[in-house]
Parts: structure tokens; sequence; C-alpha cells
């Protein structure tokens, strides 16, 4: 069994249908890779796994609990996190202070209540800011922790983006797109930073990803979808040789692969 099993999923917008069908299951521990052209339906697929949209029919189990109904804050409490491709960070605060909103799903004095509690929330607090700061030493960021955000490049910026995702210490990571607009200093960076989290934490990843070398180098199973459905399944060999795959999305961009 799966830490995930996406089963007959189908999603639909009006008269779009964003996906259709579409099963596979995610292993434990795996770095597993969604793949596809444009408008493909790989971030709604994301979308119904992080609780952002929910299914029109089908079934998404979490580490053997059916969580389709369950909305996106619960999901997070059980360990599902995720960065976003448009990054979703407050530009306004700190690295630090985004990176411990992050965390928030993880936290059982809320605000209010720390009031009552304080020698309870102040305790929670200091382990909190500990974990955080492990996720800081982690991705290097140490020289940027009180700077806002806004004020960081594009590059640095993902990297945070991730960071508040992996501040959750999550099982499962979603990782939409990391590198997209990066140079390739700063993918090659986010390569090793990815590779660094699934070794350490034996975090399962999903990851969403144009670049080809990227996909096939760290990916243990890939899926593909095209318009919605899923075309293929397999090792990142398998995938390669996967004539209808090729002929869907790979063709287009063969140079990348090799
Ligand atoms: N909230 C929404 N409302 C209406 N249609 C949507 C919505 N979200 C996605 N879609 C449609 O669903 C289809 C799949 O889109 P999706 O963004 O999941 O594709 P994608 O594979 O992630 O594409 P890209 O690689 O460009 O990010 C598209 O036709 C898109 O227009």
């Amino acid at each position: 069994m799966g830490i995930l099993e996406i089963k007959d999923i189908t999603l639909r917008f009006g008269g779009v249908t964003a996906l259709n069908q579409v099963t596979y299951e995610v292993k434990e521990g795996e770095i597993f890779s969604l793949i596809g052209p444009n408008g493909a339906g790989k971030t709604s697929m994301l979308n119904c796994i992080s609780g952002l949209y929910r299914p029109t029919s089908g079934a998404i189990c979490y580490k053997g609990e059916d969580i389709t109904q369950l909305k996106p804050h619960k999901r997070a409490g059980m360990g599902i996190a995720r960065a976003f491709q448009n990054i979703e960070l407050f530009p306004h605060l700190s690295v630090l202070d985004n990176l411990m909103l992050g965390r928030h799903a993880r936290m059982k004095t809320g605000l209010l209540s720390g009031g009552f509690y304080w020698g309870k929330a102040q305790k929670e607090e200091i382990e909190h800011r500990e974990k955080v700061e492990e996720v800081i030493d982690f991705l290097e960021i140490e020289d940027i922790r009180n700077t806002p955000v806004g004020r960081l490049s594009y590059g640095l910026q993902k990297r945070v983006e991730v960071g508040r995702a992996l501040a959750l210490e999550p099982e499962l990571l979603l990782l939409d797109e990391p590198m997209a607009g990066m140079n390739s200093e700063e993918k090659e960076d986010m390569a090793r930073y990815i590779i660094d989290i699934h070794a350490e934490k034996q975090t399962t990843i999903i990851l969403i990803e144009h670049d080809m070398r990227v996909v096939m180098d760290l990916s243990d199973h890939i899926a593909v979808l095209d318009f919605g459905k899923l075309i293929g399944y397999g090792t990142p060999n398998e995938i390669q040789n996967n004539q209808q795959v090729i002929n869907a999305y790979l063709g287009e961009d063969e140079e990348q692969v090799g």
C-alpha cells in the first residue's frame, strides 16, 4: 500500500474536465514526479491532494485513511505540506516569521489560548522556533532570516517557499515547479536541497517540474498527465521509452531528456 492512493479521481469545472478518472499510488519515501503539457491537470491534482479542490468523484487515501473530504488545514496537520508554484509568502514579514506561520498547523496552543496558558504557550513557541531554526540552517538562509521576504531575489523567495512547507515537518511534501524561473545555479541548488530533504528526512516528495533532466535524475516513479488523463506511469527509464508519452509530451523537448 502506498502512502498516498489516488483512486479514480475526476475533477470538473463546468465543461472542463481537468482530471479524468486518474488512478495511481505514491510509495512511502519516494520522489514521485507529475509531468505533462501545460493545462494537463498537474496543479489541479496537487490541489486535490492538499485539499484546495474537492474532486467531483473518486477518493484520495493518505496512510490508509480516506482524506477526500478533509479541509486543507486538517491535511496539513496530518503531515501534508505544499510549496506553491506562485509563491504564497507574506512579503512584508521576515523569512523567520513566514516560516513560523508555515508551522501553524503543528501548533497546539492557538494565539488566544496562549494568553491563558502563558507558560505552556511559551514552551511550545520555543520548540517551534527550534524546528524553524533547523529549516533555516538546512536551507542555508541564516543571513536573510530577518529580511522581509518581498526584498529577496525570486530564487531566494522560491527557497523560502519550500522552507515554509518544510517548517511543517511534512511526511508528504508537494512541490509545484520549485525551480520555475530560476537560473541554472539556483536550479542546481534546489535539486540538491530536494535530494537532501529526501535523504535526511525520508520525506515522500511529489514534484511537478518541466525540466526533464531534473525529473529523470531525481524521480523513483513518474506519472504523466495529458488532457486530465493518466497516459503513463513508471520508472524514468520506462517513461522515456513509452511511445504514448513521447508523442504527447517528451517529443516536444527531446533535447532536454538525454
Ligand atoms: N479553478 C479553476 N477553474 C476553472 N478551470 C480550472 C481551474 N483550475 C484549473 N482549471 C483548468 O483545468 C485544466 C488543468 O489545469 P492545471 O492548472 O491543473 O494544469 P497544469 O498541468 O498544472 O498546467 P501548467 O503546467 O500550465 O501549470 C486547465 O484547462 C485549466 O484551465
